[in-house]
């Protein structure tokens, strides 16, 4: 396999529902003949199909895996994927108008989803006999799903580009009615193997299917995973996410476009903590494989087809400065016992007991008698936590309570007393905080804040430790007073 010069670029979700946005911009625009080329597009499902598909990323909204999973929701899985079938066609239809092109993709859905759907039924069925045990394969159809939703927007993608002359080529990596087996690299090589780039522009999904099983390696957000390992395999120049905005200073529909300014350079060790916060710049994962392979990093906004984004590197930050403000909700699950004081094990069985509910730990604190975890999970694997704690430690407190963690986070926060002044910007923002964590020389400040009070924390901790600070953004943050003085009343704000 052997590639020109080229770049290896992905597409989110929420940017692919919009794919016909792209036509015109990324994808055409100015270029003419040969520029169309030398690159590789992955794409992820259109926005929310993957959650119907399997389950709802954030709030944990069963969808046909989890359904199929639950034996006590009898046949609501087929529901399930009638929904999916409906979701995709609403998906697609905003994408094509030629005739041809929307029933060539309606039969693609009609053929996948029924392909899928005689497929569970048959495996039901063979699963009634007793040998065979529905819980062995559930990985397997954990991966059937997936690549669904990425075959789909790939394959839907392919037709738009076609119709606009690009010579587009579909790549399915989801092993559909594949009787061969690969592991990951295989399969890519395996699905660019006839491609030329300088001709062609191969429309990737995001979803391979391979032996090791890319949902038990890497759970959701996948796709960046094959992205990223097509781009080391293959060499690019540069791999470039596609986002629906710049990577910004923080969210910039809550705290408002307006507000917010562009990263334009960052490293790993921020894109890190930002997908343990669930604000994935990039799966922690994918960033390794770059790492590795040392292609830079770059993230677009992708209806800014001119702009250069953000640069992730590994470089340290030229000048201390908060770089970023995002937040999460959480559950802090708390295990109090007097016996505690100098014994060893505790903070163990936690961990053992939060593996076993596959619950995503954020971040955590500990003193003399009390162990504290904060989990972004959904509230069942957490009680289900709490539960075998307290069955664990009869003579123990356990107890679970909802609230929000909210970060500020920059490569370089030394010098700043980022803590301090949070602080000051939650008093000023009359938000009382339960909690504030910062390890030495880390590249995050956590204020731990009531749920309710998330928004309104991300909006003051990001006008007083940014916004504020645009004149003179490197020299330390001001307390008390200048926070107080200089802040806007909330409701001025986006
Ligand atoms: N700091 C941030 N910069 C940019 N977008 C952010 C930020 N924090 C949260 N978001 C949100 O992330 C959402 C999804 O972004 P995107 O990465 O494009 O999703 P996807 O992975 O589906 O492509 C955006 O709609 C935006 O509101
Ligand atoms: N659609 C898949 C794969 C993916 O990576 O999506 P996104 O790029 O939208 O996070 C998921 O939701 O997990």
């Amino acid at each position: 396999m052997t590639f020109p010069n080229h770049t290896v670029e992905k597409i989110g979700g929420t940017s692919m529902s919009r794919v016909a946005d792209l036509r015109d911009s990324l994808f055409i625009g100015d270029r003419k003949g040969a520029e169309l080329y030398h690159r590789v597009f992955v794409v992820s499902a259109f926005g929310g199909i993957t959650n119907l598909l399997l389950e709802h990323k954030k709030s944990g909204t069963p969808g046909v895996y989890a359904l199929f999973a639950n034996d006590e929701s009898g046949h609501d899985w087929l529901d399930g994927l009638t929904r999916v079938a409906d979701a995709m066609r609403a998906a697609h239809a905003k994408v094509l108008d030629h005739p041809a092109d929307l029933t060539a993709a309606d039969e693609f859905v009609r053929e996948r989803i029924e392909g899928a759907r005689s497929c569970l039924f048959d495996l039901r069925r063979l699963c009634s006999y007793g040998h065979f045990r529905l819980s062995a394969h559930m990985m397997v159809i954990r991966e059937l799903l997936s690549g669904l939703g990425e075959a789909h927007s790939a394959f839907v993608t392919t037709l738009m580009l076609q119709r606009s002359g690009v010579n587009a080529r579909f790549v399915d990596l989801s092993g559909w009615r594949d009787e061969t087996e690969h592991d990951l690299e295989e399969r890519i090589r395996d699905g660019l193997d006839r491609v030329d780039l300088t001709s062609e522009l191969p429309i990737v999904t995001g979803y391979a299917q391979c032996r090791e099983g890319l949902m038990r390696e890497f759970d959701r957000g996948y796709s960046e995973v094959t992205f990223s390992t097509i781009a080391a395999l293959t060499g690019a120049s540069e791999a470039i996410i596609h986002k629906e905005f710049h990577l910004s200073s923080a969210d910039p529909n809550l705290v408002g476009e307006q507000a917010v300014r562009k990263l334009g350079h960052t490293n790993y060790d921020v894109a890190d903590q930002l997908s343990n916060l669930g604000m994935e710049a990039i799966h922690p994962k994918a960033a390794k494989i770059l790492r590795k392979a040392g292609i830079p990093l770059r993230v677009t906004n992708a209806f800014e087809p001119g702009d250069p984004g953000t640069l992730i590197d590994e470089a340290p930050g030229e000048v201390p400065g908060v770089e970023i403000v995002t937040g999460l909700d959480a559950y802090a699950l708390s295990l109090f016992e007097q016996d505690m004081v100098g014994v060893k094990g505790y903070d163990q069985s936690v961990l053992e007991v939060l593996t076993r509910h596959k619950v995503h730990i954020v971040s955590k604190a500990t003193n003399a008698n009390t162990i504290t975890h904060y989990l972004a999970a959904p509230l069942k694997p957490v009680r289900r936590s709490e539960r075998d704690l307290a069955e664990r430690y009869p003579g123990s407190e356990v107890t679970v309570q909802g609230l929000a963690l909210v970060a500020a986070i920059g490569r370089d926060l030394s010098g700043l007393t980022v803590a301090q002044a949070g602080l000051a910007a939650l008093q000023s923002a009359q938000i009382t905080p339960l909690a504030v964590q910062h390890l030495p020389g880390s590249v995050d400040v956590q204020f731990i804040v009531p749920k309710d009070d998330r928004d309104a924390a991300i909006k003051a901790l990001h006008r007083a430790l940014i916004e504020q600070r645009k004149a003179e953004p490197h020299a330390p943050i001001q307390l008390h007073a200048g926070a107080e003085e200089q802040a806007t009343p909330l409701s001025q704000t986006g």
